[in-house]
């Protein structure tokens, strides 16, 4: 069976990419050749050992040049740069592709270096954890999972339909939203949430500190649900906070007077607030989890 691309190329094999990569090993139907790159000589030994590819290399202009298919998974702050880099090399008729968390500053980073005769179909898998690295991945992380796509308009119906096989088979759903749309939706869903969970643990360390009390020692499961997400890589949510500013701000700014209407309430003994405050929030979890996409 011919398989979606010939070679695919993943350029930063940490958790997502290496398991894109992990999943293409165990569906023949998506490509024939694997090759893994990394700046960092580390990630790379260790994508070895792992056996995520068939070649594992530190050099990405020589690997991308037979790739039919270049995805890249580094943090979105060096998405552009790679992408200058390697797009002089790459083939013609190739398609490229990133997974950054962010749109709006990618797409304008990237769009000055892309040729005519070369795809860029950027898809976002809204799948991850807290941890990273080649050894955190695994072949199921996007089973059931969303890919927000975001297609230049000048991207070929061919080139679309290739990259939207290729997230199937991945075992994800597909969404296509433009690049504004989508920076404000993972901005509420995503970005916020992790810009408040690493605030709070500040928060309370701080506080422990001026209480000279072990305040996280006794860190209620509450506060462990909360901040699972704090745990996630400082480089990467740095790029991603910089790279969606206005998003994020907006979405920081409608939190701050949401907070800001609770603690009114509070103040001024305001019981039917409260309660209605908690109501729609409960209702909102709760639905979350009938309708669980997984
Ligand atoms: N972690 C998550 O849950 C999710 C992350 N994303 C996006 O996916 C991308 C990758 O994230 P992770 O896999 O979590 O990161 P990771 O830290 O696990 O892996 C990134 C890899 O890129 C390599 N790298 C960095 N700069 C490089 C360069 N200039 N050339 C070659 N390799 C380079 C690093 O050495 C590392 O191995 C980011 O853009 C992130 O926003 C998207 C969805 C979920
Ligand atoms: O760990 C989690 O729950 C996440 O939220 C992972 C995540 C991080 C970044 C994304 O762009 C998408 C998903």
């Amino acid at each position: 069976m011919k398989p979606l691309v010939e070679t695919l190329c993943v350029i930063g094999p940490g958790l997502i990419g290496s398991s894109i990569l992990r999943r293409a090993r165990l569906e023949p139907s998506i490509a024939r050749h694997l090759i893994a790159v990394d700046r960092d000589a580390h990630v790379c030994d260790r994508a070895r050992a792992l056996n995520l590819a068939d070649e594992i290399t530190q050099d990405a202009t020589a690997a991308v040049a037979n790739a039919d298919l270049v995805v890249l998974c580094v943090p979105v702050g060096v998405i552009p740069v790679v992408a200058a880099a390697i797009i002089p090399h790459m083939k013609a008729g190739a398609i490229l592709t990133d997974v950054g968390s962010t749109r709006g500053s990618v797409v304008e980073g990237i769009t000055p270096y892309l040729r005519p005769d070369i795809a860029y179909v950027p898809a976002h898998p809204m799948a991850g954890t807290e941890h990273s690295g080649p050894d955190a991945g695994f072949a199921t992380l996007f089973e059931n999972r969303w890919c927000l796509f975001t297609p230049a308009m000048n991207a070929s119906p061919e080139a679309i339909a290739t990259m939207e096989a290729f997230w199937q088979a991945m075992g994800a759903r597909l969404r296509h939203m433009d690049v504004a749309h989508h920076d404000k939706i993972c901005a509420i869903v995503s970005h916020l949430p992790h810009l408040l969970a690493f605030t709070i643990c500040n928060t309370a360390d701080t506080l422990a500190d001026e209480l000279r009390a072990e305040v996280l020692d006794f860190a209620a499961s509450g506060f462990r649900d909360f901040t699972r997400i704090a745990a996630s890589d400082p480089i990467m949510w740095r790029d991603i906070f910089l790279h969606n500013r206005e998003a994020l701000l907006e979405m920081l700014d409608r939190f701050s007077q949401d907070a800001q209407a609770m603690a009114d309430a509070i103040r001024q003994d305001d019981e039917a607030t409260i309660v209605r405050t908690i109501e729609r929030g409960r209702r909102i979890r709760r639905n979350l989890i009938e309708n669980k996409q997984a």
